[in-house]
Order: C-alpha cells, then structure tokens, then sequence
C-alpha cells in the first residue's frame, strides 16, 4: 500500500484521476485488487459515451466525420484529448469543432484546433484514432499511455473552446466534448454555434492575448468589417463592380454569422441573405451551398437567380466559398476555389512588385485543381504552383514555404498565410519616412488585406470579402473575372468498394502505388483521351473511392471518369451497380 501510495501523490492537482498515471504493475495490482470508487466513476463516466460497434474509425482529412449516431464516444473522447493537448502545450486553448461540413444532415464530425488556429498536429491524428477506437475497458489504460508518451504535466490546467454547427445532433455531440473535457478536470468554454474559421480565430485570438475572450466574436466581426471597409473606401474606379450579391447560406452556420456581420458592412456590400432556414434539419446543404453548387455545377436552389449577379455560397460550416452566377441566357457559370486563387494572387502578387518589397509569393493546389488553371496561373500569371496531397492541412503546410502563400482547394477551401518575414517587412516599411507617398499607400493596402485575411484556415466570409476587394480594386464583373481562363471539361465520380484503404497513392494523390497494376491501367485508358487526366483517391470523409477526369469536351470527360471508374471496380473489390 505504501507505494500506492507514493503513486497517487504524483498527481495532487488531479488526485481523483488514475488515468494519468504511469500503467505501472502497482497500479494494475491496484485496480484488480480493490477498485477505487472514484475508479469506477470514472469508468461509470466512459460507460455513458459506449463505443457503439466494432467499425474502426480513423481521423481522416478533417477529423472524424461518420452517421451521428455513432460519434458520442469519438465526440467525449475527443474532448478528453483535447484538455490532454491543453496540457501538452503549456495550458493553451485548444478547438473542439462537431461539424460535418458539407455532408448530410444525418451525418455529423469531430476536428480539432490546435493553439495557433491551425489543424491538428498530423502526428496526433493517430494518437486521436488509437483513443477513439479502444474499447470501453481500455480507455483509461489508453489515455494514461498517451499522458506518458507526450509527456503531459498532469499539475498544469487545461482550457478546451468547443464550437458546433446547425445540425441537430449538434447539441448533443457538444455535451459529450465538455463531459471528456470535465472528465480530463479541464475548463470547457462552449461557443456555441460557430462557423468553423470562427472557432480557428477564436482559439487564436485567445492564445495570442488579442482579444479578452467575452469580446472574442466581437472582435472576429470587427476585423474583417473593419478592414474590409478600409479597404474598399481607398478604391475609386469601380467600373463594371457592382456591390449588390445574393448569399447562399446552405441552410447552416454561416446564414447565421452573416446576419452578424451585415450590419456591419453598411452600405459597401450589399448581400441579400438566401438559405437561411437553420432550424429544419433537411434542409442544410440540400440543393444548395458550395458543395451542391460545385458538384452539380448548377446554380443553388432557395431563390430565383438574377442574371448576372454574383452569388456567393458557403458550405455548412462556412470555411467554404463558392462563386456563380446566371447569365441573361439562364447559362450557369462557375468560379470556383481555382477562380478564387487566381484572381487573389494575381492581385497579391502586383501588389508585391508595385511596393518593392522582396516577397516571395506561391500559390498551392492539388490534383483536383483544373489543368487550366494551373497552366494560366504559372504560364500567364508566371506564378510558382506546388501540389499537395488532398486536404487543406497538407496545403496549408506547403503555402508557409512562401513570404505569400495562397491556397485554395479546388472546391473553395482555401486561404493567405503570411511568414513572419512578409509581417515585418510591411510593418517596417510602413513606418519608413523614406519611402515614397506610392509605395506607402500600396504598403498599407497589402497590410489592411492581410486584416481581411483569416490565416489560420479557409474562412468562407473572409474569403468572400477578399474576393470583393479584388473584384472592386479591378472594377471587375463575373464575366471579367471569368474571361481570365475556360476551365478544361471535368468530372468527379464515386465508386464504392469493399475496403476503399486498399488504394494507395504516391506524388501528392497524382498516381496509385496500390493495388499493383491499376496505375497502369488507368494510364493506359487516359492515352487515348486528348487532353486527358485522370486519377483516383480513396475518400477521407467517406467511404468511396474519388475518381477526376479532365478532357477536351464534356463527353469526353464524363466517358473517361466512367472507364476510369470502372476500373477501379474492377481492380479493388467494387461493390453495388458497375459505375455508368
Ligand atoms: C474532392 C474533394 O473536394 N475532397 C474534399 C473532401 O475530402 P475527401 O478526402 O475527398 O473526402 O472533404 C475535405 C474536407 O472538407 C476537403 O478538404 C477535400 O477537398
Ligand atoms: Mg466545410
């Protein structure tokens, strides 16, 4: 007994929580022999979040993302990881976000943020699924292994901000977080319904000391009004730019945060607010916001368009951002995150040379960005372009190799991030007498879309004004904008598989190293196509196999994903109809 003891008080901070400790051979003596009460309320505590079945779950591209009825012990333990990586990192806040974006309502996830906004660590991505896959009677045991493996100081507090989308589970699943919170003797703060960049800025802002954290919403919305409206008073000739846009809202979050924001705008952009219904759970995301828009590549359904007017769609938790619009003809038109990053780092980088300032400026896609407009942006524009593996951690990663990293994912997931560098560099010009009245104004221009700009990940409102600024700055119309470059034909399918991790790729997602000899039969299929690209991924959100294909027209580009599509069922266990 007298080394139990010694045992329990390694931990005065938290002496009611075994899970901290070191698995020694007392401590399984300990608990075999005489089971503390304190242990078994904490079992008790697990027990109410059960691991409902037996389905291993993996924290994918963003977090983990299934039905929501199968997350409230993914959600609790989650909670509890992030008071752990609280500790981790000196007792920083870190994010809980439960959203599942774009998928269906039905569906639900779990992401975490990490002290400086950004995404979680990747190398905790597989500590998070180890802890969301243990059985119920091995949590505890789990979570004490992790404590030791990261080394946490068990005496330090724990602070955890949860946010959470519209959906319905949504409340519910938040619970779980604060209850793995409290069970770790974290201090959970509940945000409430938040947009997912909201949640990024909020653990940023309360980390870097901005902003007292009662004024954290505030200070999020004046930010970008602010900035934004600074922005837009210094641009005089507006020609074709027409502040008048419609809002796609999806039926979800970002409806909400944009009716915040819009008394704040006054009268420089003039958004009339569609999809705003956040309390009929059918209704998010269906027939409507970013990723309905760009997969159907058809305008959202809520509204009746007015041709030629910009609408912007966002997706369910708003890091997101479409743009289309409907000409006199009823023809939809598209422009998508490759849009978006064109058009911003074109102005990013004129803005560069015009100031003098030596930056180094790169923009990052991946393989789903339009060969179109990879070849405009690095032909044309003579702007580096790197590639990544899907999913914006991977990008985000790549752009701070750059002083200005533009980022965009093809579906409009995308930011700005800034190096330390390109931040002093503007402060100290800013403040150099010598410098001429020119470059001193292009300077302060670049410092105030920095302020537009949510760094710390794709933030659909954000973007939105960023858009407009370009938009305004150039005096552009959607045609204008559009005239820029014709995306090459394109489509994305599904294929469902038996186990979709049998595919493998290498050369960020471009080529399939597994199964052996399906790269080269889908090489072979794409050498008879003009213009022709194809790859498949397995999904990190759901349980399909992504086919692209690109060509010279539609047909061709439809009849190639097909080819391609069936190949891979054929190659990797397909399952349900042959794809058609
Ligand atoms: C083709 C596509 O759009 N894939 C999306 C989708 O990932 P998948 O791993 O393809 O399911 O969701 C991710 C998270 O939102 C996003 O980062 C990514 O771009
Ligand atoms: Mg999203």
């Amino acid at each position: 007994m007298n080394r139990l003891r010694r045992v329990w008080r390694l931990s005065p901070a938290i002496p009611t929580c075994p899970v901290l400790y070191p698995v020694t051979t007392t401590f399984t003596f300990h608990r075999q022999i005489s089971p503390r009460a304190t242990d078994r309320k904490m079992q008790a505590t697990i027990e109410k979040y059960p691991r409902k079945n037996d389905v291993y779950i993996q924290y994918g591209t963003a977090g983990f993302r299934t039905k929501a009825e199968l997350l409230d012990h993914v959600v609790f333990r989650m909670g509890v990881l992030a008071a752990l990586r609280s500790r981790a990192k000196g007792s920083m806040a870190i994010g809980v976000m439960i959203t599942a974006s774009h998928n269906p309502e039905p569906d639900n996830g779990v992401k975490l943020v990490d002290p400086h906004g950004e995404m979680l660590e990747v190398a905790w991505e597989a500590i998070a699924s180890r802890l969301a896959n243990a059985s119920d009677s091995e949590f505890q045991e789990e979570l004490a292994k992790v404590a030791i493996q990261t080394g946490v100081d068990v005496n330090k507090p724990a602070l955890v901000f949860i946010g959470r989308d519209t959906r319905s589970s949504s409340e519910r699943l938040g619970e779980a977080a604060i209850a793995g919170v409290k069970f770790y003797q974290g201090t959970a703060v509940d945000h409430g319904q938040v947009t997912t960049p909201m949640l990024h800025y909020y653990v940023y802002a309360h980390n870097m000391n901005l902003t007292p954290d009662p004024q954290l919403e505030d200070s999020y919305f004046s930010k970008l009004a602010s900035s934004f409206i600074s922005l837009s008073k210094e641009i005089t000739t507006k020609k074709n730019y027409s502040p008048f846009v419609d809002f796609d809202g999806a039926n979800g979050v970002g409806a909400l945060a944009i009716e915040k924001l819009l008394p704040r705008l006054g009268n420089t952009l003039l958004l009339t607010v569609h999809n705003t219904d956040t309390v009929t759970p059918s209704t998010l995301n269906k027939e409507c916001g970013a990723d309905y828009v760009k997969t159907h590549v058809a305008a959202p359904k809520g509204f009746e368009p007015t041709p030629n007017k910009r609408i912007v769609s966002v997706d369910g938790d708003a890091d997101r951002v479409i743009y289309s619009y409907v000409d006199s003809q009823k023809q939809f038109h598209l422009m998508d995150g490759d849009h978006i990053a064109s058009l911003v780092a074109g102005y990013l980088m004129e803005m560069v040379k015009d100031s003098g300032l030596e930056l180094s400026l790169g923009l990052v896609q991946t393989a789903y960005a339009n060969g179109n407009s990879t070849k405009y942006i690095t032909e044309t524009m003579k702007i580096p372009v790197a590639f990544t593996s899907t999913g914006v951690k991977h990008l985000h990663h790549k752009a701070l190799e750059y002083d200005i990293g533009v980022y965009f994912e093809a579906n409009g997931h995308g930011t700005v991030v800034f190096s330390n560098n390109a931040r002093n560099l503007v402060l100290q010009a800013m403040n150099d007498e010598k410098l001429d009245e020119s470059k001193r104004r292009v300077i302060m221009r670049l410092k105030q879309v920095m302020e537009v700009i949510n760094s710390t990940v794709g933030d659909a409102i954000s973007d939105m004004l960023l858009v407009e600024t370009v938009l305004k700055a150039r005096g552009w119309s959607m045609e204008d904008w559009e005239a820029a470059y014709q995306d090459l034909p394109s489509r994305l399918m599904k294929v469902h598989v038996k186990d979709r991790n049998v595919i493998e790729t290498v050369d960020a997602d471009r080529k399939c190293s597994k199964p052996d000899g399906l790269q080269k039969e889908i090489d072979r299929v794409v050498s008879s196509y003009s213009f022709g690209r194809s790859f498949v991924r397995p999904s990190g959100t759901e349980d399909v196999v992504r086919v692209y294909a690109e060509a010279e027209t539609q047909v061709e580009a439809d009849k190639l994903a097909v080819e391609v599509a069936r190949v891979v069922y054929n190659n990797a266990d397909g399952v349900g109809p042959i794809p058609s």
